[in-house]
């Protein structure tokens, strides 16, 4: 088992047998080989930072690459959570130079996640909103942890801030037009079962059974041959993705004039102020 700790993200890159310590489920051992699991690590609650951004692009590219690797399971290591989504501290007080270059890193992790050739299958062991549930949504299939407080979905709105068009297409793709305009508006996070109900994700188990579940829904994907799956998937998902690529730099003028103005760090500081001060 190679395995790799990079800053944020620990990325354990199995191409052969996992210790025996693993339950293998009802996989054979053949089943497991060529999956990669990138377990996001970012304490305390997974936020994706522009470091976390890049090692993750970096990890993605690396597992590209490599032809021995033909899955990746997507999961967490802080106990409870998937990701709590963008770090709002990138996003508040700081340059432009900075927010370009942050959105920009932003674009990149959905669009090589989004147009992997790789079968992602997001492991989702924990609470998920905004750039987390963005994350699982890139992914082929998304299995859920049946724990009540693991709640998933776009909250922008509830920030006072609004989701971007591409972030909108990948939900729309997922859970269809009516579904995701509500969810969106309202700035929904929805429990397990409601997420399994409007398509957010295709499965909930037993917290204990997520990875196994996700190695088991990976054999199914993996008995596909690559590349009749690989073009099949940018068939459905090149012209979404395609519409970020034609316009990155103007997304990325958008986000700097949106991130810049005052009531909109007014909204952001006030959330961010409001999560420390639930502790005390
Ligand atoms: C082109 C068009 C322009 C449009 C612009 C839109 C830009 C995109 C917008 C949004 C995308 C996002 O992803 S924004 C992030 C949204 N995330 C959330 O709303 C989740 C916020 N966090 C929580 O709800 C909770 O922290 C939690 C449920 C995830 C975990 O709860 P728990 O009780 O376990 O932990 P705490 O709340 O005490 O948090 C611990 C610690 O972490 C800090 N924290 C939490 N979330 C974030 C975050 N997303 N970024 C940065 N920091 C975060 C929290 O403040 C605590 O800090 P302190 O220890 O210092 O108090």
């Amino acid at each position: 088992m190679a395995q790799d700790l990079v800053d944020g993200l620990l990325i354990k890159a199995r191409s052969h047998l996992p210790p025996p310590s693993e339950p293998l489920g009802k996989l054979s051992k053949r089943d497991r080989k060529g999956v990669a699991v990138i377990k996001l690590k970012n304490p305390p609650v997974n936020s994706l930072s522009l470091e976390v951004l890049t090692e993750f692009v970096i990890s993605l590219e690396k597992l590209e690459n490599d032809k021995t690797f033909r899955g990746v399971i997507v999961t967490s290591d802080c106990p409870g959570i998937f990701s709590a989504g963008l770090d709002l501290t990138e996003m508040c007080g700081k340059s432009q130079a900075h927010y370009a270059e942050f959105w920009r890193a932003v674009q990149e992790l959905w669009l090589r996640l989004y147009l992997s050739n790789l079968v992602l299958i997001a492991a989702i062991n924990g609470v998920s909103p905004a750039g987390g549930c963005l994350i699982s949504l890139t992914c082929d299939y998304r299995v859920l942890a049946d724990n009540p407080k693991y709640n998933i979905g776009l909250n922008e709105t509830l920030l006072g801030v609004v989701a971007p068009s591409w972030f909108k297409d990948t939900l729309v793709n997922t859970v269809g037009h009516r579904t995701a305009e509500r969810a969106l508006q309202l700035g929904l996070l929805f429990p397990p079962a409601e997420a399994l109900r409007v398509g957010m994700v295709d499965q909930v188990v037993p917290e204990d059974q997520v990875h196994s579940t996700a190695l088991s829904v990976m054999a199914q994907w993996l008995a596909v041959p690559d590349h009749a799956r690989q073009l099949t998937k940018s068939l459905m998902r090149k012209p979404t993705a395609d519409r970020l690529v034609k316009q990155r730099d103007a997304d990325i003028q958008y986000f700097l004039q949106f991130v810049s103005r005052d009531s909109i760090q007014k909204s952001l500081r006030m959330y961010l102020d409001k999560l420390r001060q639930k502790k005390g």
